[in-house]
């Protein structure tokens, strides 16, 4: 990922001494447009118009239909229905036979419902697993928008920008959008770091419709030339692809500053095949009022995908692959995914020692060289390929058989990704894992990721996950659920390892910790930010009682709800199995009723005394047993209880000792208004802000904010909110002050 400008590049020691040194004089990113100044034109979004066929359906049809395919779920308001073919999406003749030609026979599933949603003017969040057709499902409503509007002037920049977290992913869309914009006469332009940034000016100039382009080289185009070489005053319609990624790591103020350059009212969407749930909230601020589509589970190895984890030593992962390429080889193209580079290029000598014809990519090959060995992987002159991570997201070959984890990814999406580089377009593919006794940290990732996608957990895996958190357990540490490590940022490969460990040090600095010798103590930025809220955790009974919380926040909450999803699914399940048609909605009700309240109190599922009733208690018993859920003992008391009390959970956090412009942003009254629409949880400004070395009186409180609400994942939800704003605040006070990117050009290259 290249976010930094090719001329400004310089080593990270080198800025951050200037950012120690230099704070008076700041060099700016310009963040703040006045858009309220800019004479911006109308424009539509809204192009959709229902067939009759559509029309006629019902509710219940509908929601058959969208069970049917793939269990569609919708969140927000008058989504439209999933369309069944491309004439109902109403695409001109000319995109029809583009799509005739590219052989898109029909909208995938996910196309189906985010077509038709995007193209009635809504933003939108589309969650699908990977190789389902996202990108054309965000390229057909692009291309409408673009075809409505009067062309593009002399100086105009695009009417659609695409933001990718990767060259390489860049690439790959804009092959793929230009399959339509030949016969539209639209020009795309990919604007990617790594290679000449003088080309790309020079296609800019000429005029693009389309921009495809990874955060940080579009900052330069944007910035370079006093900004006479583009603009995004007449863009429209944003795309953010694979966008969990790009908010990762800390990037969000490249992506933001694109975001803000362009103007409010336009249409924005959103794609990944995983969105972890605290993306939601950084989401639903770039985006309004957004329908969410989800095709299948939210952040899921695709069912296409056959998965296999090996437990196994390190000198056996070689001759398990040699196995491997002996039964998968001759059946297409295979992909293995190693750690570092420097093991991409080892196993790359040992695999053509053994006469494999292969190649490796990784970040530290010239892009150049990058960008022809992956079209050559594309198009089959070379079977194998060796790669980190840089190859985990979008990467689209047709006949990619297997996928080969030679070592264990150490995060839970990048395990999706990479899997998902097979099983393809409703191809079938494979997937191996080989994970080593040492890496038992990760297993519960992995787990995870198999129960997710309904697959069998090998037994020794399960046993090894076992093993480390016995032994975690006996050193006094605790170990999240499933999950070895803290699951906050990604890793691409060990020099992302790096940047990500500078990037901290400079957070540090921005909490005024760069001199703390407690390594420790400073770690993690949340922490000290906790630390800072002096918060107070206050359960009120409304019918009386007062108590300290004593619970983990959220924690039977988020339980709840999964229980219930799972109850949810497992009616819709049940109901499919019956065959019920429009008319049973309240009997349909009635299991989806039984179902959830038997989940609920933590019994098993008896279900509709019919051929159903098997299948439901046995699919209980298995999500039960997959969810490691134990049913509870004592149901009845627990309702009851529930009945004659009302609990209202209070959360304190003392925001009166961060920098002003931090405490600025999280008691704006729009800021306050989207964290409560989001969280619904009410939260108000109380006391009054004391400066350093004053304090307060008896009687007085320092600055604080109080969260109320009826649940306290709602009250969790707004306090990770105003502490990732306080974050954000605090990384741009630094950033501001420094090259928004340090990159050591000599040491290492970032993609
Ligand atoms: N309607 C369609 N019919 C048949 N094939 C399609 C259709 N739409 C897209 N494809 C093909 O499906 C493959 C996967 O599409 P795409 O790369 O958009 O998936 P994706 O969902 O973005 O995957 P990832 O999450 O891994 O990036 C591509 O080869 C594409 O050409």
């Amino acid at each position: 990922m290249e976010y930094s400008s090719e001329e400004e590049e310089e080593s990270l020691d080198s800025a951050f001494s200037k950012f120690q040194t230099n704070r008076q004089q700041p060099k700016k990113l310009e963040t703040t447009i006045d858009h309220s100044k800019i004479p911006y034109e109308n424009f539509r979004k809204n192009f959709y118009v229902e067939v009759p066929e559509l029309a006629a359906l019902t509710t219940e049809q509908v929601e058959a239909m969208r069970f049917d395919m793939e269990n569609i779920k919708i969140r927000g308001k008058s989504c439209p229905k999933p369309i069944q073919s491309w004439v109902q999406a109403g695409v001109s003749y000319k995109m029809l036979n583009a799509l005739k030609k590219a052989n898109y026979e029909k909208p995938t599933v996910i196309q189906a419902q985010a077509i038709p949603a995007i193209m009635s003017g809504h933003d939108l969040i589309g969650i699908a697993k990977t190789g389902s057709g996202k990108t054309v499902a965000f390229l057909l409503p692009m291309l409408r928008q673009i075809m409505d509007q009067r062309p593009l002037e002399d100086t105009e920049g695009p009417i659609a920008v695409i933001m990718t977290p990767t060259r390489e992913l860049a690439l790959q869309i804009t092959k793929e959008c230009k399959k339509f914009t030949k016969s539209l006469k639209l020009h795309v332009v990919c604007v990617y770091g790594g290679t000449g940034i003088s080309e790309q000016i020079a296609e800019l100039k000429r005029g693009a419709e389309i921009i495809v382009c990874t955060p940080g080289r579009m900052i330069d185009m944007l910035t370079v030339n006093n900004g006479r070489v583009t603009n995004l005053r007449r863009c429209t319609y944003l795309v953010l692809d694979e966008a969990d990624r790009m908010f990762d790591m800390g990037f969000e103020p490249q992506v933001m500053h694109v975001i803000n350059s362009c103007r409010p009212d336009r249409q924005t969407v959103l794609f990944s095949a995983t969105f972890p749930r605290q993306m939601e909230a950084l989401a639903r601020r770039i985006l309004n009022k957004p329908v969410e589509v989800q095709v299948g589970g939210r952040s899921v190895v695709c069912s296409d995908v056959k998965q296999q984890v090996l437990i196994l030593t390190e000198e056996q992962k070689f001759l398990k692959l040699l196995e491997l390429l002996g039964q998968y080889q001759e059946k297409g193209a295979v992909l293995v995914f190693v750690d570092k580079q420097e093991r991409a290029d080892y196993l790359l000598k040992e695999l053509m020692d053994k006469s494999y014809s292969c190649m490796a990519l990784h970040g530290g090959i010239d892009q150049y060289d990058r960008d022809s060995i992956i079209s050559d992987f594309k198009r089959g002159v070379n079977q194998l390929l060796i790669a980190t991570s840089v190859a985990a997201r979008g990467l689209d070959v047709k006949n990619l058989i297997l996928v080969v984890n030679f070592n264990c990814p150490n995060h839970y999406e990048d395990y999706v990704h990479r899997c998902g580089r097979t099983g393809r377009a409703g191809n079938k593919g494979f997937a191996y894992t080989f994970i080593t006794q040492d890496q038992a940290r990760y297993a519960g990732e992995i787990i995870k990721a198999l129960e997710l996608s309904l697959t069998k957990v090998p037994p020794d895996l399960e046993m090894l996950w076992n093993q480390f958190k016995e032994e975690q357990k006996a050193q006094g540490k605790s170990v999240k659920s499933n999950s070895g490590f803290t699951g906050r940022g990604f890793k691409f490969d060990e020099t992302e390892y790096v940047i990500a460990k500078e990037r901290k040090q400079i957070q540090k600095a921005a909490l005024g910790l760069q001199d703390s010798d407690d390594d420790e103590a400073a770690e993690d930025i949340d922490e000290q930010i906790e630390s800072m809220f002096n918060s107070k955790k206050i359960v009120k009974d409304v019918l009386g009682s007062i108590s300290n919380a004593t619970t983990a926040p959220g924690a039977g909450v988020n339980a709840n709800k999964a229980k219930l999803d799972v109850a949810k699914r497992l009616a819709s399940k049940i109901n499919m199995q019956r065959n019920l048609g429009a008319g049973a909605q309240s009997n349909k009700q009635d299991v989806m009723q039984q179902a959830a309240t038997a989940l609920m109190k933590g019994g098993v599922f008896t279900g509709p005394k019919v051929s159903a009733k098997t299948i439901a208690e046995q699919m209980a018993e298995k999500i039960n047993l997959k969810l490691n859920y134990v049913p509870q003992e004592k149901p009845d008391e627990e309702e009851d209880e529930s009945k004659n009390s009302l609990k209202r959970y209070e959360e304190e956090l003392e925001i009166n000792d961060f920098p002003q412009t931090c405490r600025w942003k999280v008691t704006s009254k729009d800021t306050l208004v989207q964290i409560s629409e989001y969280s619904e949880a009410g939260i108000t400004i109380r006391g009054q802000y004391f400066p350093k070395g004053k304090q307060p009186g008896e009687e007085d409180r320092k600055l604080y904010l109080a969260i109320e609400a009826v649940s306290e994942l709602a009250v969790q939800k707004a306090k990770n909110e105003v502490t990732r704003l306080i974050k954000e605040e605090l990384i741009r006070l630094v950033s501001t002050q420094n090259s928004y990117q340090p990159v050591n050009k000599s040491r290492y290259k970032v993609l």
